[in-house]
């Protein structure tokens, strides 16, 4: 559970050592507690323990901690006086930062505390018993002068918390920008700098709660943002973060739901895909795993859905759905459906199921919520807009705004508009003529991959590709969050001004940026890590929309003639932050709908109160699909259809 700081459950170690450094006594707890306690002297201790077990408490001082992988969940202290050390892991990383936080924050500020000073032979002559209470939750002072203190102490003297060794995180790595762990300490914080909004948090305690959730919302509304505070609050050796897609995946630090299934692309027979599964390294993934997340739902093919289903039950040997894993799926079904091809022997693909329309689904009894609140775009009548265009419902307004952007200037400083292109192909060819246009050589930067022969699966599941070009002049796009403050966060789109030392210069929006080659680190599906060391840009003079998915995009052109799935098109126009930084070349209300399951599916959503279409609606059923034939211009259409509250 999230709570003051002060608390964490997890998995916990104690092992003392003799003067030869033998380990002569060992407490191991699967399910521990821990807590943060202090004395009527204001010592600070560290109290653990577990069901049916007498606790143990240890005091904090001269302690020395290593937090490298407090990110994985895993966290050692030394407790030098004791010549004893305490190994936590499985611990839901954002409440192990928050319980070390709380350590530091109130170590820092124990020197100056009232009581501090009391003499031990004071204390031994009192007759009273020694009294413990719990630690308080930080206050933003405390926080903010242990941040002082920290920060003037910085590479002189050791914190509380000091590993042994203090060598800075990360100092191995060919960029300077990745935070020492001391500092994330501080600004990963879950509280500080990631706030979630009401309806996130209600979601966040349903997670927790060990349902089946399924949480929806418009583009922009923080669902992946949501989905990492999730992650981070539960126990990850036994949760595993997936996603439909390898970037998708990548965002949220986790592996393609086709890595962790282990079936492959799922087409073989039940009794094949078991097999499949029960390899000893899929077979370990799926007996230890108890919450499943998965992102982008909306493209997970619904046979495919069914299929893992069974597959659990199966090698979990458990018959309750999914093998009684916690699932917990976000996405938004309005936005693109699962890609599906033509089957062996048929030209045409059949239509794509959804995975809300199997038993699987069904079976989960989801509790399900759609966040309203969009974070992504700030202007109500753009968000208006775009909710109309979401359930496929375009009037007159929408029609309107949309075409008077056509001609707007977005451009500014050298930046130019990313084009989003309804292929793939038509994006490639865009970016390499545009670059072969410049003037000047191209320089090549290859990616360093850590395992020889994953080329083809980092370049699936990573946002940088193996080779990328650069001329002074190329359009590019930011990869990776390098100082969010300074809008220098993913999608920030820039201009390659120069190279110094054989590195770019790009200029984003009035500021400019010495790029360094950064690193992304993949999950195998066997728990192990697999990392790719390259600059974090791509060329921007075009995308697909299918690529731009999930991202947030600073400076948007499109064509929408060639858009062929239902949704494409909301999901090329809620990339953009507001309509002053979009241009939409030749609108038509034809461009825009919704597929029908889908807006069946929502309008009987418990939590979605959706207004039922009128009789005088031009809506008309081809095959699966949704058109708009022309505009609808009744009363009823002046309301959107989804009530935004
Ligand atoms: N509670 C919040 N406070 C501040 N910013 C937020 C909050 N929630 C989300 N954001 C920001 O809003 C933007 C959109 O968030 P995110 O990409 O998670 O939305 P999404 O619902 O996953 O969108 P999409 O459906 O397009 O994938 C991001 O820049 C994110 O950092
Ligand atoms: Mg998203």
């Amino acid at each position: 559970m999230v709570d003051n700081g002060s608390t964490l459950s997890c998995a916990v170690t104690i092992e003392w050592l003799n003067k030869q450094g033998i380990v002569q006594r060992k407490v191991s707890h699967k399910k521990g507690f821990v807590q943060l306690i202090r004395d009527d002297r204001r010592e600070m201790f560290v109290q653990i323990s577990a069901e049916k077990c007498s606790s143990i408490k240890l005091s904090l001082k001269g302690i020395s901690v290593h937090k490298k992988f407090m990110n994985e969940g895993k966290t050692s202290i030394k407790f030098q006086p004791l010549n004893c050390t305490m190994y936590l892991s499985n611990a839901p990383p954002g409440d192990l930062l928050s319980f070390l936080r709380t350590m530091f924050v109130k170590m820092t500020g124990e020197k100056s505390a009232p009581n501090a000073n009391t003499s031990l032979r004071t204390q031994l002559l009192s007759s009273k018993p020694q009294q413990f209470e719990e630690i308080s939750p930080v206050t933003t002072i405390e926080l903010n002068n242990a941040m002082k203190k920290a920060t003037r102490a910085s590479d002189t003297t050791p914190s509380p918390l000091a590993g042994k060794k203090r060598k800075l995180e990360g100092s191995d790595r060919p960029s300077a920008s990745k935070p020492t762990s001391a500092k994330r300490l501080y600004t990963s914080s879950p509280i500080s700098n990631e706030p979630l909004d009401f309806e996130q948090k209600e979601v966040l305690d349903a997670c927790l709660s060990g349902r089946n959730i399924f949480f929806t919302g418009s583009a922009g509304t923080g669902k992946s943002y949501l989905l990492r505070r999730i992650i981070r609050a539960l126990p990850p050796d036994v949760t595993v973060a997936t996603a439909s897609t390898g970037v998708a995946a990548c965002h949220i630090g986790g592996i393609t739901l086709h890595q962790f299934a282990g079936i492959g692309n799922g087409d073989a027979s039940l009794e094949r895909s078991v097999q499949l599964a029960s390899k000893p390294v899929a077979l370990g993934i799926w007996k230890k795993c108890k919450y499943l997340i998965i992102d982008e739902i909306s493209m997970v093919d619904g046979d495919y859905f069914e299929k893992i289903e069974q597959v659990a039950r199966r090698v979990r040997n458990n018959e309750k759905p999914f093998g009684g894993l916690q699932l917990i799926l976000c996405g938004d079904f309005f936005q693109l459906p699962p890609v599906s091809k033509p089957k062996l022997g048929e030209s045409k693909a059949a239509p794509p199921k959804f995975c809300f329309k199997t038993n699987a689904w069904e079976s989960c009894r989801f509790n399900t919520f759609e966040l309203k609140r969009v974070h992504r775009q700030t202007d109500d009548r753009f968000i208006k807009i775009l909710n109309k265009i979401r359930i496929g419902h375009v009037d007159e307004e929408v029609t309107d705004a949309l075409m008077s952007t056509s001609k707007q200037t977005i451009e500014r400083d050298g930046i130019l508009a990313t084009r989003l292109c309804s292929h793939t192909k038509d994006a490639d060819i865009i970016n390499e003529s545009k670059l072969k246009a410049l003037p000047g050589h191209c320089i090549l930067f290859e990616a360093q991959d850590s395992v020889p022969g994953t080329t083809n699966m980092l370049d699936q599941q990573t946002p940088v590709s193996s080779k990328l070009e650069l001329k002074v002049g190329a359009q590019v796009m930011l990869l990776k969050n390098i100082n969010v403050s300074a809008g220098l966060v993913n999608g920030a789109r820039g201009v390659v001004k120069s190279f110094t030392e054989g590195l770019p210069v790009v200029l984003f929006k009035n500021k400019e940026l010495h790029l360094k080659k950064e690193r992304w680190v993949v999950k195998s599906a066997s728990g192990g890590s697999i990392t790719r060391v390259q600059l974090p840009l791509k060329l921007a003079w075009a995308f697909s929309i299918h690529k731009s998915q999930g991202l947030t995009l600073d400076c948007v052109e499109m064509s929408l003639g060639r858009v062929f799935e239902a949704g494409q098109a909301y999901v090329a126009l809620s990339r953009a932050q507001s309509l002053d930084s979009l241009r939409v070349l030749d609108f038509k209300a034809s461009q825009v709908w919704a597929n029908p399951d889908v807006l069946e599916f929502y309008r009987y959503m418990d939590q979605i109160r959706i207004i039922p279409l009128g009789p005088k609606s031009k809506i008309v059923n081809e095959g699966n699909v949704l058109r708009k034939k022309s505009a609808p211009k009744s009363k009823l259409y002046s309301k959107p259809l989804v009530t935004i509250s």
